[in-house]
């Protein structure tokens, strides 16, 4: 989970909140310290959190809840209010206006720019686009079959040329292969020598000159915490079509300090990367982000997710819906078992879902391919009726069903097993979750 140990604190610390019986002065300043510590620990830089606290504190304690609206739930719609400001408010998205649109990658040594490149490409196909990568990395030879590894499953095309030393015009003629191809978004991804950020800057300003690109992105490490704060200011005083991608703040305890002090110099953060993996990037949204850290769950990303999922799997949003009412057959159970297993662990998906917490029981959502494949088998062995509704199907059936598909008793009962669970399961959420939802729109979704 991103920011995982800064989510905990904050959590607690509004906990403290919501469980006391009263909130008197004394109550707030407590509950404020621990905002503080938490940010601290997550390397934000120490003014920064002063500022932030002193606002959330004054308006606490001075500002009057409208009617209808408690006290604790008041200061905890404040506490996310500045944490998003704190963040950036709005989300800015990387705008596909022209095509193709031309966008340059930099980032120091091992920031996990060329990761990052691949997850950027794999992010805008699953949007339609298509897209061509430039690889102008002329110093790691390396860097070339590094990214065309990454991207050629979902069959990205990169251009380049590991034996070329002349970047610049490496990805010019990167460029000019795309654009003759007609693609829709190309990304030329810079090399990733620079230790510091004179060099780094240095490279961009030429490569830039030569390809005019619509926007440059700089992608920082964010383990480095509150270092980033220099990279980012030098960075954007060197460009004004700069934006910022924040790496690794999946398991990384500095992910805060890295984030805000990037904010803290105004060159916005587009994107973070949350894992290793291809899909492993989001759009960042300060509000999300920030409801998400604080436990008040996402039900955006969660949409979202299954957004760019139909776009691929002939998703609807009808679809969506069952899911989360936990009325579904066996067809939709299949479906959707397939997409969860394209979408990554469940567990990080369902953790979007307000309310959801941390637990989901593994057997519930475990399905390997191999089972899947099994599942089909069988299925193709039942009748219209007990694929739209498997609560029909006796003993007498089940044996006939194991003997058509040429699988055993076991496995049908496991189907319908796993079925009768995700059905439960999801149902039973389906009250609270919605309940949840409902008070997260006012800020309430701490059980207050
Ligand atoms: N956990 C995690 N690891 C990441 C993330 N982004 C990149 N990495 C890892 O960071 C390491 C460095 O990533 P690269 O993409 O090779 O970094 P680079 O900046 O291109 O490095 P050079 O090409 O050597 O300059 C790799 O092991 C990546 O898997 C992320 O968001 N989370």
């Amino acid at each position: 989970m991103v920011l995982d140990k800064l989510g905990q604190s904050l959590n607690n610390a509004l906990r403290k909140l919501a469980r006391a019986s009263t909130v008197d002065e004394a109550l707030v300043r407590e509950v404020v310290r621990d905002i503080q510590r938490a940010l601290l620990t997550s390397d934000v830089n120490v003014r920064l959190v002063l500022d932030l606290t002193k606002k959330i504190e004054k308006r606490a304690l001075e500002e009057k809840p409208p009617a209808g609206v408690s006290k604790k739930e008041h200061i905890i719609k404040i506490v996310y209010e500045e944490l998003t400001s704190f963040l950036g408010k709005e989300a800015k998205p990387i705008e596909i206006k022209e095509k193709p649109t031309i966008l340059l990658t930099v980032g120091i040594q091992g920031s996990g720019k060329t990761t990052s490149v691949a997850k950027l490409a794999r992010y805008f196909q699953k949007h339609g686009y298509k897209v061509g990568l430039v690889c102008s990395d002329t110093w790691r030879p390396g860097a070339y079959f590094q990214l065309k590894q990454l991207v050629e499953p979902y069959g990205i095309e990169v251009f380049g040329d590991p034996e070329e030393k002349d970047a610049v015009k490496l990805a010019k003629e990167g460029v000019e292969y795309f654009k003759k191809k007609g693609v829709d978004v190309i990304i030329v991804d810079s090399a990733g020598r620079h230790k510091e950020e004179k060099g780094l800057i240095e490279e961009m300003k030429q490569i830039s000159n030569a390809i005019n690109p619509h926007e440059v992105i700089l992608v920082i490490d964010g383990t480095i915490g509150q270092q980033a704060y220099n990279q980012a200011l030098a960075f954007k005083e060197a460009t004004p079509i700069g934006s910022i991608i924040v790496t690794k703040l999946d398991g990384s305890a500095k992910g805060g300090g890295a984030l805000s002090a990037v904010v803290a110099t105004g060159a916005p953060i587009k994107f973070i990367g949350v894992g290793e993996k291809i899909d492993d990037l989001e759009p960042f949204d300060p509000k999300r982000f920030v409801s998400r850290l604080l436990g008040l769950g996402d039900i955006q990303g969660l949409l979202e997710k299954f957004e760019e999922l139909s776009k691929e799997t002939e998703f609807t949003e009808e679809d969506v819906e069952k899911f989360l009412r936990g009325k579904f057959n066996l067809k939709d159970m299949y479906a959707q078992l397939e997409a969860m297993r394209k979408m990554g662990p469940l567990q990080q998906i369902l953790k979007m879902i307000p309310g959801m917490g941390y637990s989901i029981p593994d057997e519930v959502i475990k399905v390997s391919e191999e089972r899947l494949k099994k599942f089909k088998v069988i299925m193709d062995s039942m009748t219209e009726e007990e694929l739209e509704n498997p609560e029909i199907i006796n003993y007498s059936r089940i044996k006939r069903i194991a003997r058509g598909s040429g699988t055993s008793t076991k496995d049908v009962k496991e189907l319908l097993n796993q079925y009768k669970q995700m059905k439960k399961f999801f149902k039973g959420m389906d009250k609270r979750k919605l309940a949840k939802m409902a008070k997260k729109f006012n800020f309430g979704g701490l059980g207050i």
